[in-house]
């Protein structure tokens, strides 16, 4: 579905993504790594946001693969590439529904059509309401989006990603700030988008990581230092050193940290 060779960032002095090769298929792949691994840059290069210092993205469209390095955000947008922003991208005072009937429209054939027709503006409306059902929201439609808990609010950032009808989701830190009743909900949603979607999961949640993820790469100084099926890369000693610390399964929930998260952690 995406691949990238040779991905390099520098910023100034710092390498903050260093000549990576990933290749990402139908499956749902966590990035991993301590603060300052290079996880945001790496999605920021993959969405358009950066333009890297060297190496080339491609993503496959249509059976074919797509040199999109350096390309606009909107452009890759459009070959089916969707991050799931933080709050960014959501109207406040728009209600949810409202929300993601216009990421609807902004993806569908006629938005370029300035007359549109009622029927054009049902068909928006319904598959609006069809996402918000999928995620979980169907009974805060028509609640304002500033009015949303934490939670509700990332489910609504999914919602939107999933407007643009992608084929790969990058979901970003989609449990960060969400409190613990609602973790279970996203969990849910992300074990569903991944059943139709390619999904790349930033997550510093290691529980999280564990129970969804078919594979986990873990960067560290901007390099890919393992990769592979979860329980591997969890018992793999350059991991543990570089990141984990000694993580087991839920065993960080005593110590004052969010559970399942590495100690140093933001
Ligand atoms: N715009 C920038 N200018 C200069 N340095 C940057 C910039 N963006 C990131 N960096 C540096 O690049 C490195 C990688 O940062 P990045 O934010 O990608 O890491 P991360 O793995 O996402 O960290 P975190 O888990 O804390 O979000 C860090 O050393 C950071 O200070």
């Amino acid at each position: 579905m995406l691949r990238t060779r040779g991905l390099t960032k520098r910023f100034g002095g710092i390498t903050a993504v260093d000549g990576v090769d990933f290749d990402l298929g139908s499956e749902l792949c966590s990035l991993i790594g301590p603060n300052g691994a290079g996880k945001t840059t790496f999605f920021d290069l993959l969405t358009g946001e950066l333009e890297p210092t060297d190496g080339r993205i491609e993503f496959r469209h249509d059976g074919e693969w797509v040199d999109v390095t350096a390309t606009p955000p909107s452009e890759i947008a459009s070959l089916g590439v969707h991050r799931s922003y933080q709050i960014t991208n959501v109207f406040p005072t728009s209600t949810v529904l409202e929300n993601v009937r216009v990421a609807v429209q902004a993806h569908s054939d006629h938005s370029a059509t300035f007359w549109r027709t009622s029927d054009a503006y049902e068909a928006d409306l319904t598959a609006a309401r069809d996402i918000l059902e999928r995620v979980g929201l169907s009974e805060r439609a028509d609640d304002l989006a500033q009015n949303l808990s934490h939670g509700a609010g990332r489910q609504l950032e999914v919602a939107i990603a999933l407007a643009g009808d992608p084929d790969v989701l990058l979901l970003d830190e989609p449990n960060a700030g969400v409190s613990s009743e609602s973790v279970d909900d996203i969990v849910a949603l992300i074990e569903d988008v991944a059943r139709d979607h390619a999904v790349l999961l930033v997550e510093h949640n290691m529980d999280i990581v564990m129970e969804v993820s078919d594979r986990v790469v873990v960067l560290n100084q901007g390099s890919v230092i393992a990769d592979g099926d979860p329980s591997d890369v969890r018992a793999d000693p350059a991991v543990q050193e570089a990141y984990l610390g000694g993580y087991e399964t839920g065993d960080l929930a005593e110590d004052g940290d969010e559970p399942g998260e590495p100690e140093g952690v933001a």
